[in-house]
């Protein structure tokens, strides 16, 4: 028979469950995550297309991670405020344009990292095929 789960290893668990609920919202509901996705997505199957190197899987796997955590951010700031005001407010206003302002920053640094792995492969295929 399987051993009972302590108390401490339930609540993990449960909270565990509530943060796969998150990325559940998260996929349903924002279309910037599913967009940010797919891309990252795109950008790994061009990775294993082109065979990268390890360290560039490295900054790809966090250049993903980082943007797709910043849009989860980006929907928990937007979700507090609605909360806190249904009412026009310039820390609203902050709140909000500076969580957007932190995604497109993440956004902005994830071209650059793409262009860096990708670029110089790209170009080459491209004098090749052209
Ligand atoms: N309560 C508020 N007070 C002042 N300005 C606000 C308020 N709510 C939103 N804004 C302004 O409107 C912009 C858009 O807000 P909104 O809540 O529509 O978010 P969004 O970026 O369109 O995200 P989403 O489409 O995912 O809801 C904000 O970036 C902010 O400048």
């Amino acid at each position: 028979m399987a051993a009972p789960i302590d108390r401490s290893t339930r609540r993990f668990l449960i909270a565990f469950r509530y943060a796969f609920a998150g990325i559940g919202h998260l996929l349903r509901s924002q279309r910037n995550f599913q967009i940010h996705l797919l891309i990252g997505a795109i950008a790994i199957a061009l990775g294993v297309v082109l065979r990268i190197a390890r360290w560039e899987w490295v900054a790809l796997a966090l250049t993903i991670g980082m943007v797709l955590a910043a849009e989860g951010f980006n929907t928990a700031i937007e979700a507090t405020v609605d909360l806190a005001t249904s009412e026009r407010h310039p820390l609203a206003r902050i709140a909000k344009d500076v969580a957007a302002g932190a995604v497109l920053l993440c956004a902005l640094t994830a071209i650059v990292v793409g262009l860096l792995i990708f670029g110089p492969r790209l170009w080459l295929l491209w004098v090749i095929l052209t």
